[in-house]
Order: structure tokens, then sequence, then C-alpha cells
């Protein structure tokens, strides 16, 4: 009987696992049946931007954290698709920091091409998935929201691609309850412009701090407060910004840290990170991890140890995005048709998972990081058909964007790189990052 495999999540994961099980397909092999299940109403995941937060028109939490303004944070030659490039969708060369509108559209146009979008139910968030150890298959309730209606269906493999962005870490700070002005996540952050002549704290030194206090500041924030826990960002700052250690209390309009000084506030944003979160899952089939480079418990950082036939894509810390997802994408494709074995005993998994562990118990710094993220997207990529492509390049990329926000993080996107599938240098954006106001793609591709 054909196998049946699950994927739940249509976003970037979702879809290079579409892509990759199409392109078996393609060449001939009898592959099996797919099912996707996606809980938003159209594909894209983080990509397919909403204005809205909180919950969305069907009650269910809000998936997107993206906001209006933004633009890729990593140079776009560091995450593109090995079979599909920017030039072949776009029919040019554009720029290596496009607004995410650009990527959405790239993100699409490979797998419209594929014509996968069939495999898909959108508006159909998965409820539960149970695992039956003497019929070995796994039981996924489906909730469709169209007609209202719960069901029930059978697989021989789950993949989980649903993301770890959406669930907001939101720490309590002592006179949150007294503050007078607005405490929102980053995960509801849509628009800079509501920011504008603002005094505004942000908690953390994640990218979230980064890019939306730089967004702030480009949209006319009136100042950017930056509380840290351990150490400033260590970036130059504009003069209207400041590092300052963590905030201790808050009354209704003022800030105080640690240091013993005080800022009067009119804002702030917690930009304190977010939590693997599955609610679907019970606990014997749930990654219990915190955001890590290796992602605990998962062989090869996508098979679960404690049960080899439950997948889950894109769960680390990313600096390599769509292709380290095609890469594993292409990896649990091949594990599920029986081209790579994946080992029985348990002790094997774990200790592989081990093994993948060690580099970030000794505590890497970004560089080893976005190596052993490279050097992890080349040993998957080995044992699959999907295209080889200079991922060393790819971490060039990735080293150089470094040393361009050191240099200077308001302009950094305004840099250009070197395609690492083409070999074609990007054109340089024309109206640039911190000037620029109009933000779509259309504005981006006329340059
Ligand atoms: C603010 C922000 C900025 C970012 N900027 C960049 C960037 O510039 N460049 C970059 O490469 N990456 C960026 N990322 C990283 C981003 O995580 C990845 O690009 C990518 O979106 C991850 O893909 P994913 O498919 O794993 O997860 P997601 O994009 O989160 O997609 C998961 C999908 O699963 C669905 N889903 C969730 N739960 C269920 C359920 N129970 N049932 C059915 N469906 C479900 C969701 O609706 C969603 O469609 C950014 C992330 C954030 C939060």
């Amino acid at each position: 009987m054909t196998k049946r495999v699950a994927i739940i999540g249509a976003g970037p994961s979702g879809l290079a696992q579409l892509r990759a099980f199409q392109s078996a397909a393609n060449k001939g092999a009898e592959i099996p049946e797919i099912v996707c299940f996606e809980k938003q109403d159209n594909w894209g995941g983080l990509w397919n931007y909403t204005w809205r937060t909180g919950l969305d028109g069907n009650g269910e939490p809000v998936h997107g954290s993206m906001y209006r303004y933004l633009w890729s944070n990593g140079p776009k030659e560091g995450l593109e698709f090995a079979d599909y490039s920017f030039e072949e969708h776009f029919g040019k060369q554009i720029a290596s920091y496009p607004p995410r509108a650009v990527l959405f559209d790239y993100i699409q146009g490979r797998v419209e091409k594929a014509g996968v979008r069939k495999w898909i139910r959108f508006s159909t968030p998965i409820r539960m998935v149970t695992y039956d150890a003497k019929t070995e298959k796994f039981t996924v309730t489906a909730h469709d929201l169209v007609k209202d209606h719960m069901y029930s269906e059978e697989f021989d493999n789950v993949i989980v691609a649903s993301g770890h962005f959406s669930t907001p870490n939101a720490p309590e700070f002592p006179g949150f309850n007294r503050f007078g002005g607005r405490i929102l996540h980053a995960h509801d952050f849509r628009d800079a412009v509501e920011f504008k002549d603002k005094d505004l704290l942000l908690i953390g030194t994640s990218y979230s701090a980064e890019d939306i206090g730089s967004q702030c500041w480009k949209y006319g924030a009136k100042s950017i407060t930056v509380a840290y826990r351990t150490a400033p960002m260590g970036f130059k700052w504009p003069d209207n910004w400041q590092e300052v250690p963590i905030l201790e209390r808050m009354d209704e309009t003022t800030a105080y840290f640690k240091d013993g000084t005080s800022k009067k506030i009119d804002a702030i944003i917690l930009c304190t990170g977010y939590k693997h979160h599955f609610p679907f899952l019970p606990d014997d089939l749930r990654l219990k991890t915190k955001n890590r480079l290796a992602t605990a418990d998962l062989y090869k950082g996508v098979s679960y140890a404690y049960n080899p036939k439950m997948f889950y894509l894109g769960m680390q810390d990313q600096w390599f995005t769509f292709n380290m997802f095609d890469a594993q994408a292409w990896w649990v494709r091949d594990a599920i048709m029986g081209r790579i074995a994946i080992p029985r005993e348990t002790a094997t998994l774990l200790a592989d998972v081990k093994a993948r562990e060690v580099g970030e118990d000794a505590g890497v710094d970004t560089h080893d990081a976005i190596q052993y993220q490279g050097d992890y997207v080349k040993e998957l990529i080995a044992e699959t058909d999907y295209p080889s492509f200079d991922v060393d390049g790819a971490c060039a990329a990735f080293f150089e964007w470094k040393e361009h926000k050191k240099d200077n993080i308001m302009t950094f996107r305004n840099k250009a790189y070197r395609s690492v599938i083409t070999g074609t240098m990007a054109p340089i954006h024309h109206t640039p990052w911190n000037e620029a106001l109009e933000d779509t793609m259309e504005s981006y591709l006329r340059n």
C-alpha cells in the first residue's frame, strides 16, 4: 500500500518538503501520498504577511511575526535555493537585501512552478497527533475551519514544519502593570510609523531589537533605548540611541535601569525571543528543546530520536534558512522513501544528537555558528540529490554581512553580494535602505 505522509505547515520549510517530493516524482520515482495541513488560508508561513495581531479571523492565534516594512535581514545570497535562483525567478539580478514581499514572491515562484498547491489543505490546523506502536501509524486530527469540522486520518510519517517564531517569550518586569504606555512583544509589532516622535524602550539584544529599533529610528522615533541583560549589541548607533543595562522597574511614565539611570518612555517593545511551541503534540512526540543551533533530540537535526518516523524541519537557530530547509527536506524525503537508512537503536540516534551538541555546549560565537550550520547543510546535501552549491561561499556572505553590520548597522543593507548559485554580482539598491520610504515590491524591482 502507498505510504501516507502528513506535513504540518506550508511555510518555507513545509514548502521545501513538498518541492522535495515533487522533484523525486518528476524524476520518475513513486512517491508517497502527501497531505500538507496549513492553518492559514495561504502558504508562505511568516512571509505571508498579516496586519493582524492576537487572534485571526478564525479565532486562531496569529502566526505572523513580520512587520510591514521588514527587509531581509541577511543577504539573499546566503539563503538562495540551489534549484531556483533569484535570477531565474525575477529574470534579472536584484539587490542583496530585498523587502519581504520580494522574498515571498520568490518562495512562491518555485512552488507554483512545481504545482504542489494541490497537496495542501488550507485553513486546517492540526489539533493532535498520536502514535500507535502496534500499528506503527500516526493518527492526525485536523480541524477544517471552513466547514468547522474535525476529522482524523492515519499516516506512516509526520513532518512538523510549524515554525518557531510565533509564540512569544514575554517576561514580566516590576511595574509593568502601572505603566501608562503601550507594551507589546515583537510578535505584535507591525508598523514603525506608530512610534514616530515616541521615546521607545526595547528590551533584549536579539535580531528583533536590532531591526525593530532601526525601523523605528528610520521612521522617526524620538529616541531608542535598548536594555540589555548581558552585554550591549556593540554597534555604532545614531545619537538618539542608547544601550543601558537591564530594566529594574517601571512606573507610570519612567523606566529605571540597573545602572541607576532612568528615562521617560512612551512605549515598550519586548524583543525577548520566541518559544518552540507544539500544542498539537503529546509528550512522547513533542520536541523539548530550547532555540538551539543543533536542536536536541533530532538525529541529523531532523528525525526525532524517540520516534524516528516523526520529523521536524527548521527547528534550529537560523542563519541559513531556505536552502537549509531544502537540505533537510531532501534528506527527510529520502529517509521516508527508504533511500537513506535511519539507525534503529535509540542509543545510536542519541549519540548523533550528542555529537552535534558538542560545539554548542562549548559555547560558539556567531562566526563558528554560521560555519557549523554551513557544514551541517553540506553534510545533508551530500547524502541526497539536492543540487550541490557553494555552501562555503554562502558562509562567506554571512561573514561579510557581520562585518558590514559592524561597520554601519544603519546602512549594511546597501551592500551587494555575489550569488553562490549563479556567480553573478547583485546590483546596489539605488534607494538606500535608510532612506527608502516606499518598500513595495514594485518600487524595489524598478530600481
Ligand atoms: C521577524 C522575523 C524576521 C525574519 N527575517 C528573516 C529574513 O530576513 N531572512 C530569512 O531567511 N529568515 C527570516 N526569518 C526566519 C523565518 O523563520 C524563516 O525565513 C522561515 O519563515 C521559517 O519557515 P518555517 O516554514 O520553518 O516556519 P514559518 O514560516 O513559521 O511557517 C510555519 C507554518 O506552519 C503553520 N502552522 C503552525 N501551526 C500549525 C498547525 N497546528 N497546523 C497547521 N499549520 C500550522 C503556520 O501557519 C505557518 O504557515 C525571520 C523571522 C522572523 C520572526
